[in-house]
């Protein structure tokens, strides 16, 4: 039988490393040159209106600021004024780069993404069963279309019909094909992709215009991202630090006037500007835009800002294991009899149980069955009409069939067939009529069968039938097996370094949940999980005070992953996974978390560096231009003039300049993120405060007086 390792739905080996495949449009992430400085002006200088300044309180401050002094500049004109408009505005445009930067990485890739989307017809079936071509712009929910082999997929959905291999190449960058096929786990189709063979019936899931490359190209551009609550949070503080400093300056004046000058309205602007944090408040936006910007390089979708936050938080992991910790390609690969039952019997059996069970564990049975069989041995059997199907649920962990009349049995009069979860089907044989003679013993090897292939780490699905009034009877067990994927246990020790706590939460029995935990290496397991049980020990964990991840494919990991604070769909699991997700990983690597892990760490890490920053240096500037500005009214002061700046007009301008240029310097550094390594969480606190701490401290001081020596060479100011 198929041998999962080498599936084409096996991502390479190096689908576990960062930034695998890694597609031309991709931009290294960190790369950063002064060019796109450059090539975002036009955009940072739109973003002068007003209106764009509404979202940062800080920065609202600093453009009337501008205004105001432009106007004061062109009341009563002078060097000074003049400048000091000029670097005001100099300032809002630095920070409108910053952002725009931020954002131009994504564009080239959104535009990649555009191309994929762009111009595709689809072949929408009519009910009638005949075909028409629209244009994949118009296709809505429901839609039934047709996609061959060589083919575009026109849009979002879920496969209903074939199986395929497809190249998502477009949107994930990996060129190795998937498997796409109707039933599973791995059923769901992304619009841009190309089917390269067979022919798929598929389902249209997305509304247009809200498909996932709408939202990954809205993504990837920084459009659609809203602020976080914790940049909220940050906003609010910064502005009432913007508060206390405005009062501050506004206080100054009646202190300035009762000594007998005045001090004119353009210096307290510049002084406030100096004051407030704009720094952080320059580069907040684009922090969060470059953080979400790092994760799609990992090909990883995040949602939400407030996801990738989260992130950076974690304390457990909970991941399924069908699809996730496994390849998930779970195929039928053995029969083995129950005593008294011939292999014939259970084969058969097996095979009526599975036709109508439009899983690829239920499609893989009948495929054994059918590709085992010598040709000898006559026509097989077909379900009757009056035969009811008993579709697969993760609930009842069982499927199979009740055959009405006499014909299609063997044994004639209903006949009604199982097969599942070896708990499940145990319970429906004793339920189902009072037990046969031999039954225990019977129980007993079916038993051991089960247990042996649960061992190995497959999956065991008994197999019984109930005839007519006779008791119920146990046929044999069906060895499904599925491969754990590559290099999982050194990435699940990694996790453990990083302080996060992995469990295996599987709607699979406990022996083969133990075995694949195991052998996958992760701390916890959790079996015959029903979709609610996942739900609840996330809710539990929660409740613990604890923030949890989840990682799933399916349609039954659906509620859990919209319960978990991050939760990460495979990119090959169900629309629904993926839609109750907040992140996607194209690469379908359950260890990924590794990587979306420290890239929360590294946002929040650097969002408070650069905070620290930024506070430690308005206190610096405090102290370095205060005593320039007033040293002339209060001899006293002089004492406190280290700086020794040329003159008080020097010193005003001096700082507007440095606090400007500190934002264009260290827009390289809001875009790579504070370098974070796993390591105790304290030590790095401590190491972030002195640096960014005693660094915002001493930086303007030096700063400073160096743009002073330059300025006090201009007429009218030294
Ligand atoms: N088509 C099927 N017919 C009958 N029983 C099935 C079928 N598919 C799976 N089962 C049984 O039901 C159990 C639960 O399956 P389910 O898909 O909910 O969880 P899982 O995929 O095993 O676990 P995970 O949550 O890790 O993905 C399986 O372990 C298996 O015993
Ligand atoms: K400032
Ligand atoms: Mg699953």
């Amino acid at each position: 039988m198929t041998a999962p390792t080498s599936s084409p739905t096996a991502p390479a080996p190096g689908g576990v490393a960062p930034v695998p495949g890694a597609a031309p449009h991709r931009v290294a992430a960190g790369a950063f040159s002064p060019r796109q400085l450059v090539a975002s002006l036009p955009d940072a200088a739109r973003k002068l209106s007003p209106r764009h300044q509404l979202r940062s309180p800080v920065m609202l401050v600093v453009w009337v600021g501008a205004a105001a002094t432009t106007v004061l500049a062109l009341l009563d004109p002078s060097v000074f004024a003049v400048l000091v408009a000029v670097w005001l505005w100099a300032t809002v445009l630095f920070a409108n780069l910053a952002e725009s930067v931020a954002e131009g990485r994504g564009r080239a890739q959104a535009d990649s993404l555009r191309r994929a989307r762009e111009g595709t017809t689809a072949r929408r079936l009519l009910p009638d069963g005949t075909e028409e071509q629209v244009p994949a712009t118009e296709l809505a929910r429901g839609d039934l279309v047709v996609v061959e082999g060589g083919q575009v997929v026109p849009g979002d959905g879920d496969v209903v019909e074939g199986v395929a291999s497809v190249d998502e190449s477009a949107v994930t960058g990996e060129s190795a094909p998937v498997i796409r096929e109707s039933g599973g786990d791995r059923s769901s189709v992304t619009g841009g992709t190309t089917v390269l063979s067979d022919r798929l019936v598929v389902r249209i899931t997305a509304e247009p215009g809200a498909s996932f490359l709408d939202r990954m190209i809205a993504l990837v551009e920084g459009s659609a991202r809203a602020k976080t609550p914790n940049e909220v949070a940050l906003d609010l503080l910064l502005a009432s630090l913007t508060l206390v400093f405005l009062l501050a300056v506004v206080t100054l004046q009646p202190f300035s006037v009762y000594s007998g000058q005045a001090q004119p309205l353009v210096v307290l602007v510049a002084l406030l500007v100096c004051l407030i944090p704009t720094t952080i408040g320059a580069l907040l936006s684009a922090i969060g835009i470059a953080g979400m910007d790092r994760l799609v390089q990992r090909n990883v979708l995040a949602m939400s800002g407030r996801a990738v936050e989260a992130a950076g938080d974690v304390d457990v992991l909970l991941l399924d294991k069908t699809g996730t910790i496994t390849y998930g390609a779970r195929r039928a690969t053995e029969l083995v009899p129950a005593p008294g039952v011939t292999p014939a019997e259970l084969a058969e059996a097996a095979r009526l149980a599975s036709l109508a069970d439009e899983t690829p564990e239920g499609r893989s049975v009948v495929t054994l069955v059918e590709d085992g069989r010598d040709g000898a041995a006559g026509p097989l059997a077909g379900t009757d009409a009056t035969a009811v199907d008993v579709p697969f649920s993760a609930r009842t962990r069982m499927s199979g069939v009740d055959l009405g009349g006499g014909e299609a049995g063997t044994a004639g009069g209903p006949r009604r067939l199982r097969k599942g979860a070896a708990a499940a089907v145990l319970a429906w044989v004793r339920t189902e009529g009072p037990a046969g003679p031999g039954a225990d013993a019977t129980a007993e090897q079916v038993q051991a069968a089960v247990d042996d292939v649960a061992r190995a780490g497959g999956t065991p699905l008994v197999v019984a039938e109930q005839v007519a009034d006779a008791p119920a009877r146990l046929l044999g067990v069906v060895r499904l097996e599925d491969v754990v994927k590559e290099g999982m246990a050194e990435r699940f020790a990694e996790l453990r370094r990083m302080g996060i706590r992995t469990v295996m939460v599987t709607g699979d029995n406990p022996v083969t949940a133990a075995a694949i935990a195991r052998q996958a290496g992760v701390d916890d397991v959790i079996a015959e999980a029903t979709p609610e049980d996942k739900l609840a020990r996330i809710a539990a964990e929660q409740r613990a005070g604890r923030l949890v991840a989840m990682t799933g494919d399916g349609t039954n990991d659906a509620p859990a992953l919209a319960q978990a604070d991050v939760g990460v769909a495979m990119g090959s699991g169900t629309s629904a996974a993926k839609e109750a997700g907040n992140m996607v990983d194209l690469d379908s690597d359950p260890t990924k978390l590794i990587e979306v892990v420290a890239i929360g760490k590294q946002l929040l890490i650097t969002r408070g560096a650069l905070t620290t920053f930024s506070l430690a240096n308005d206190v610096a500037k405090y102290f370095a231009i205060l005593p320039a500005m007033f040293s002339g009214l209060f001899p006293g002061l002089d004492a406190l003039n280290v700086m020794r700046l040329a003159s008080p007009e020097s010193a005003v301008l001096s700082a507007v300049v440095f606090n400007a240029v500190v934002i264009l310097v260290l827009v390289p550094l809001a875009l790579r993120g504070v370098r974070y390594r796993p390591s105790d969480a304290s030590a790095l606190l401590r190491r972030n405060l002195l640096l960014f701490g005693v660094g915002g401290v001493v930086v303007p001081f030096v700063g400073i007086k160096a743009v002073d020596l330059l300025v006090s060479l201009l007429p009218g100011i030294g």
